[in-house]
């Protein structure tokens, strides 16, 4: 049995963990990284430097020796160093941050890849949809997030080494008023984390707020709902949705931004004093004590800068803690569990393939209420089984397990006498041919719509799968025949095909795959009566010898098969033939009358005897 994700088990990494993990991979991604890291480490720890140290030795000469050869020297020398190593921070600047951009996009690969691999339960499951868009949050920016926190990776290690040289100059000065800097920026870098923190916790609730509102908005733009739209009057509803989550999210973000804005302020008071009473201890120095105006100008500028230089490292890191957040969403997300894939996959046996449920129970994760309860029942190899009963029955389900979409809570699925989980999912999902219920093309070509399954494309095989899906026609009266782009998304002269068009579309592909077992959940919903039959008469012959399963709600389309199973509730209430299911005159009976009756005042004559012989005529 597989592990189902347990949703409350949120972890979370260290900062110091999140940073190994990112400093890993893009290790990983591109190596030139860090060599652009080295030198731009030191060019940046040198660059404050200069502007600070010559201007002192400038003044110094200045108000001392006036010593011109050593002026002009100590002029050039400051225009050349802070020239080039300028130049060089500059440079390097422009040309690691494409670098980073492309290093998020290999995360954002990862999590795209772990999207499209989920188990599929997850993707029914609204906390995993969360879960999604609250990693997705540590990838949307290049200043927040991922990329955020390894911009300031990249500038804290100079960031760090101009502190140590402020530190250096203003221990010299005097070892308290060091002291007293340091305190007083940490006490205003508790504060912005504090907030920081806020935002973070918010995160969740705003996730929530964002997906509805994403959803209120894509349905705006989604043609596919013009016709609801109008005939229910849904504008105004749809439109004011979206607002309200505008709203809730506005409301959430002013509180933020609020909480942003008293920082701010605190902070202004906090420079105000920290800055008059070290300038106050300065000018006093010069008066008092001899202090030379180079030095003075040397300490002014260098406790004015250490205020910054501290503020931007404690506003970095604070960032950095507050960023690692998201990013351990982001880990926790990659990391959640998947169904177990066994250690030692068993080889696919050959086909035909025989199918056997065995006290299958089954219900949706977070649901009360049994799909299945203790459902057993047999698919013979190459047999074709029609699966009818009303809506809710069961049906759909009965496909979701035997595709592997969900686990049996308990019970057996077997393949040829295997347990289905003893299967690599992968290999095993080689195994089907299907179109599902809700009918889902791409934005591309005709061809490759149907071929997509398979590494190459085969023009042959597709017209003939063309052919049995009674499409060829039509498709090769377009202009770039099979090669005609399928809606209008991505081309502009892609065709639109009606809804039994599409299907057949769909069909088409389900045979260029070709697959040991065929499986059509309601696939000629879409078509007319007489359409229908004849896409049966095709696929009747196709699946000859694949073990197939149809389901269906007129029965006159699942009468062909060999053996019919009804479900009801969850319950296999009824099976065997269509000839032994109408003797039993119960519920497959009953119901099979109901629509032959409304086929006949539909003026579609059904004859009796057909009707028996397993297929509706209609004249
Ligand atoms: N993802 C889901 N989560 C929770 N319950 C679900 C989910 N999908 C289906 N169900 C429930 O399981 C039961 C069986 O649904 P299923 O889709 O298998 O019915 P069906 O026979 O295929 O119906 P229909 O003929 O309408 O397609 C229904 O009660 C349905 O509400």
């Amino acid at each position: 049995m597989g592990r189902h994700i347990d949703e409350t088990e949120k972890r979370s990494y260290s900062t110091w963990n999140n940073i190994k993990y990112i400093i890993s991979h893009s290790w990983k991604y591109d190596k030139s990284l860090f060599g652009i890291f080295i030198v731009f480490t030191i060019s940046g720890g040198i660059l404050p430097f200069i502007g600070i140290l010559f201007p002192k030795y400038i003044l110094d000469e200045l108000t001392g020796s006036q010593d011109k050869n050593r002026l002009i020297l100590l002029l050039i020398s400051f225009f050349l160093s802070s020239a080039v190593v300028g130049y060089i921070v500059t440079f390097i600047k422009n040309s690691y941050l494409p670098k980073m951009v492309d290093i998020r996009f290999q995360f954002i690969h990862m999590l795209s890849i772990k999207c499209m691999t989920t188990d599929y339960k997850n993707t029914e499951d609204p906390s995993f949809l969360n879960s999604v868009e609250t990693a997705f949050r540590a990838l949307q920016s290049n200043i927040n997030g991922l990329e955020g926190i390894l911009h300031k990776l990249f500038v804290l290690g100079g960031n760090i080494i101009v502190l140590i040289g402020y530190i250096l100059i203003i221990g010299r000065l005097n070892i308290f008023i060091l002291l007293y800097l340091i305190a007083n920026i940490g006490i205003v870098y508790y504060f912005t984390f504090s907030v920081k923190k806020y935002e973070y916790n918010k995160a969740d609730e705003l996730s929530d707020i964002d997906r509805h509102s994403k959803y209120s908005y894509d349905l705006m733009y989604n043609f596919a709902y013009g016709k609801d739209m109008r005939i229910y009057s849904l504008t105004d509803w749809i439109g004011s949705l979206f607002q309200k989550f505008k709203k809730q999210r506005f409301d959430i973000e002013k509180k933020i931004k609020y909480k942003y804005f008293r920082v701010g302020v605190s902070e202004v008071i906090f420079l105000i004093i920290r800055e008059g009473i070290v300038y106050a201890y300065l000018i006093y120095q010069v008066i008092n004590n001899g202090l030379s105006i180079g030095s003075f100008t040397m300490y002014f500028a260098a406790v004015a800068s250490f205020a910054n230089a501290m503020k931007v490292i404690m506003d970095d890191m604070a960032h950095i803690r507050a960023q690692s957040l998201y990013v351990s969403d982001f880990r926790v997300f990659l990391e959640k569990k998947e169904e177990k894939e066994p250690d030692h996959p068993r080889p696919l046996p050959d086909g035909p393939y025989e199918i056997e449920f065995k006290n299958v129970t089954f219900r949706y994760p977070g649901s009360e209420k049994y799909v299945y309860k203790d459902i057993s029942f047999h698919i013979k190899p190459g047999q074709k089984l029609a699966i009818v009963g009303h809506n809710g029955a069961g049906k759909t389900t009965f496909i979701k397990l035997l595709c592997r979409m969900y686990e049996p809570e308990s019970g057996e699925i077997l393949l040829n006498g295997i347990n289905i989980q003893e299967f690599s999912k992968r290999d095993y999902y080689t195994l089907f041919s299907a179109v599902f219920q809700e009918i889902k093309t791409l934005a591309f070509s005709v061809a490759e719509n149907i071929a997509v399954s398979e590494g190459s494309l085969q023009e042959g095989k597709v017209l003939w799968c063309l052919e049995k899906a009674d499409m060829k026609e039509k498709v090769l009266k377009m202009r770039n025949g099979i090669h005609t782009g399928m809606q209008k998304i991505l081309d502009d002269e892609g065709v639109e095909f009606s809804g039994g068009e599409t299907q057949r579309i769909i069909l088409a592909r389900a045979l260029y795959k070709d697959a040991g077992i065929v499986i059509l959940d309601e696939p000629t919903a879409a078509l007319d009566a007489i359409a229908e039959r004849s896409i049966y008469e095709k696929f009747n012959e196709m699946v000859e010898g694949k073990t197939s399963i149809f389901i269906s709600h007129r029965l006159a389309s699942t009468s062909f098969c060999d053996v019919i199973a009804m479900f009801e509730e969850g319950e296999l209430i009824e099976y065997g033939t269509h000839e032994e299911l109408l003797d039993k005159n119960q519920k497959y009976a009953e119901m099979f009358q109901v629509q032959a009756q409304y086929y006949k005042e539909d003026e579609v004559a059904v004859t009796e005897d057909v009707a028996a012989d397993g297929l509706l005529q209609y004249d």
